[in-house]
């Protein structure tokens, strides 16, 4: 299937899981759980994320724990021609929605790929070997190209599939954590 049906499809998956929140709730701690005891999230000190759109997986969840762990926190404000930076979020720090809205830190303090321990990538549909299918920014792609540390993906069963085609720019994940019915 092309990706931009793949797309549209699975968004739409993602919103019909997100009309359940007792369901999506139950599947993002399961998620959670393999994340928190995963060496890659304990030796992290400065993780990479993003506020969630409602149907996204709940990153408030992982933002909180990793504050309790005296981790800290990189968002990312995106720009023109698809570069994105990302920037130190603290407790309580004020977000502004960017045109697509996507909640945004302020520029206080950029942190550099190689200051981010573990980069949380988000996605809409992913094959089993990493390859992820965006929002059509292309703002992962070009970001991962060069980025030198650890990355994951918080995935519900429902965004696999392997049916796609990966183009030559699209890029891997290094894990993925998934949450499935049981
Ligand atoms: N919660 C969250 N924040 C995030 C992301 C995300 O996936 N989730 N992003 C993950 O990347 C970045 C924002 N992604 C964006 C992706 C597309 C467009 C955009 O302008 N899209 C065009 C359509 C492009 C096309 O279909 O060809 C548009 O909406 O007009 C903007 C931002 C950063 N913040
Ligand atoms: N490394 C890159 N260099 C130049 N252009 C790129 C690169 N990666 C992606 N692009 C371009 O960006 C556009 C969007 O790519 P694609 O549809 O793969 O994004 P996506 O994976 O859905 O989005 P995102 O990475 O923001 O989540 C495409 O037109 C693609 O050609």
């Amino acid at each position: 299937m092309v990706k931009k049906v793949l797309r549209t499809k699975k968004i739409k998956s993602l919103k019909e899981l997100a009309d359940n929140q007792e369901l999506k709730t139950t599947l993002e701690y399961q998620v959670l759980n393999k994340l928190f005891m995963d060496d890659i999230w304990k030796k992290s000190n400065v993780i990479g994320t993003v506020i969630p759109f409602p149907h996204e997986f709940d990153y408030w969840k992982l933002i909180h724990q990793a504050f309790s762990e005296n981790k800290r926190i990189a968002l990312p404000k995106t720009y023109q021609k698809g570069v994105m930076h990302f920037y130190e979020y603290e407790q309580n720090d004020t977000l502004t929605p960017s045109s697509f809205g996507a909640m945004e830190p302020n520029e206080k303090r950029i942190l550099n790929p190689e200051e981010i321990s573990l980069l949380i990538v988000p996605g809409v549909v992913f094959n089993e070997s990493g390859f992820r299918i965006g929002y059509g920014g292309g703002f992962y792609d070009r970001y991962l190209e060069s980025f030198p540390n650890e990355t994951c993906s918080l995935i519900f069963s429902t965004q696999l599939d392997n049916s796609w085609q990966p183009e030559n720019h699209d890029q891997q994940v290094n894990k993925l954590f998934v949450g499935e019915k049981g």
